[in-house]
């Protein structure tokens, strides 16, 4: 259904940017991407949802996928791949680090690898954009070989930790040199005689876990992780796809995933399924929008991604899993999704790993439930592409919501009616704040808009048109 018109601050259509293809990736355009010109969004009150719709591919899987097909014996078909600049940006260092990933004419990605231990010294600097995993893992996988490999990103990567990853790095026999606070640009000076280890993760993350493992690959003997509290388990999962034998077994201390190192990887075919990330702009847009009927198909249901459905059901959504199959690996399903009327809850610190990149659109389905939200245990979402507690404590507040923000917690009270809107907001560089306020404007009273929305072609390329196929409308806003 096409977008409605005759909003009166209905601007032109979204024309979305066309995504680089992977020959143009590292062409100057693309690259000014960092100081691009900003492509300010307005959404405003949109008309209940319908249609059956699929979301792009999975970015974790989609970065692994490219990683691990580079080290293979023998050529990796990749189907579904996610076209995101973040993604990109990793097919580019792995062509640099000495690996093939090309899109063939039929769509399909395919990487031939050079074998384990095959990568190459780069000749020029990693710029991985705005992608977080795209430079953890990364950082890890060149730890382990005698070269050095320097890395730099947009504003947004440059202000990241990355001392969570040098520190289990350091042990294995690599140097760093960073900016202060670990922060990029930083050189990895790899080294040719690494250390395997057993590292017990100070903090939940899957950047961090996957980083050691990728590590381990090319280290002799048994490297081991071990996570308190687990997080998503798609490195786990495809190393053993590619043959290698992986060891998880739960400890008194946490779930302890180990590799023994140097084994042979075999190239695959790894189908992609949608991510539960993206899906999630959606899902809870059709939650608050009336009327809205809509199923996603083809949704990657991975145990360890699934917290944000499970915190909707637990406020009353109305979202059935049908189809559920096992593809390539993981788990995958399509989602029929409802209006429905929210009530609030407390989603525990527990459940943040399994939904971690989903507060901020979760505090948007907050804002229109009946009653206190409170999320607890969000330490991390301060140290994401952008301080998204803040973001959305402050870009809540601005739209008429009631929030409450403490260090690692939020509070969105709403009173199961339609928020206020109208206001303008920063994204920071920050894909997934800037998909939750074009949300937010869908159902708010007043339209609300953001001046970038650009950043959302890193995890989501697409969003605004796929959106409005169903009856959004989000449009470019009149400068
Ligand atoms: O491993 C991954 O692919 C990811 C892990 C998460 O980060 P952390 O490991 O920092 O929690 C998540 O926020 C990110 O978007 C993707
Ligand atoms: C945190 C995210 O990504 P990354 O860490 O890869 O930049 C995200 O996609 O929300």
């Amino acid at each position: 259904m096409p977008a409605k018109s005759g909003f009166p601050w209905a601007g032109p259509p979204v024309l979305e940017k066309r995504r680089p293809s992977a020959a143009t990736a590292l062409d100057p355009v693309f690259m000014s991407k960092h100081g691009a010109i900003p492509r300010p969004l307005t959404s405003g009150t949109g008309t209940g949802l319908k249609g059956r719709i699929r979301v792009p591919g999975d970015k974790s899987i989609s970065h692994r996928a490219l990683m691990l097909g580079a080290l293979a014996l023998g050529e990796t078909e990749i189907h579904g791949l996610l076209e995101g600049e973040d993604v990109l940006r990793t097919a580019a260092a792995m062509r640099q680090l000495g690996g093939s990933a090309e899109k063939g004419a039929d769509g399909i990605w395919r990487a031939r690898g050079r074998g384990n231990g095959g990568l190459a010294e780069a000749s020029d600097v990693l710029d991985l954009g705005n992608a977080g995993t795209g430079t953890r893992l990364l950082m890890g996988l060149v730890a382990a070989y005698p070269m050095t490999t320097f890395f730099t990103g947009d504003a947004s990567l440059r202000s990241r930790p990355m001392a969570r990853v040098a520190d289990p790095l350091r042990q294995m026999g690599a140097s760093f040199v960073t900016r202060s606070n670990g922060r990029p640009p930083l050189a990895v000076i790899g080294t040719a005689n690494p250390v395997p280890i057993t590292y017990k993760l100070p903090v939940a993350s899957a950047q961090v876990k996957s980083a050691i493992l990728l590590a381990g690959l090319n280290t002799p003997g048994n490297t081991t992780v071990i996570e308190p509290e687990h997080t998503r388990d798609h490195t786990e999962l495809m190393l053993r796809g590619f043959g290698v034998d992986i060891r998880v077994e739960e400890t008194p201390e946490g779930r302890a995933s180990s590799i023994t190192g140097q084994p042979e990887l075999k190239g695959r075919r790894i189908i992609v399924p949608g991510d539960p990330s993206s899906a999630a702009f959606p899902i809870v847009a059709a939650l608050i929008l009336p009327g809205s009927d809509i199923v996603i198909e083809n949704v990657g249901l991975n145990p360890h991604r699934i917290g944000l459905i499970d915190s909707l059901l637990e406020m009353g959504g109305a979202i059935e899993i049908q189809n559920a199959r096992v593809e390539a690996g993981e788990k995958v399903g399509d989602l029929h999704v409802r209006h429905s009327h929210l009530r609030g809850i407390t989603v525990p610190a527990s459940r943040a790993p399994s939904m971690i990149d989903e507060y901020p659109i979760l505090s948007v389905a907050a804002a229109f439930a009946e009653g206190e939200t409170r999320m607890l245990g969000l330490a991390e979402l301060r140290v994401k592409e952008s301080d998204r507690l803040g973001a959305m404590a402050r870009g809540l507040a601005a739209c008429g919501v009631s929030v409450e923000e403490g260090e690692d917690w939020l509070g969105v009270t709403g009173n199961g009616k339609r928020p206020r809107g109208g206001a303008h907001i920063a994204v920071n560089l920050d894909h997934r704040p800037a998909m939750s306020f074009l949300v937010l404007g869908l159902g708010a009273e007043k339209p609300v808009s953001i001046d970038d929305g650009s950043p959302i072609d890193t995890s989501f390329p697409g969003f605004s048109d796929l959106m409005n196929g169903m009856g959004a409308a989000i449009r470019l806003q009149n400068r």
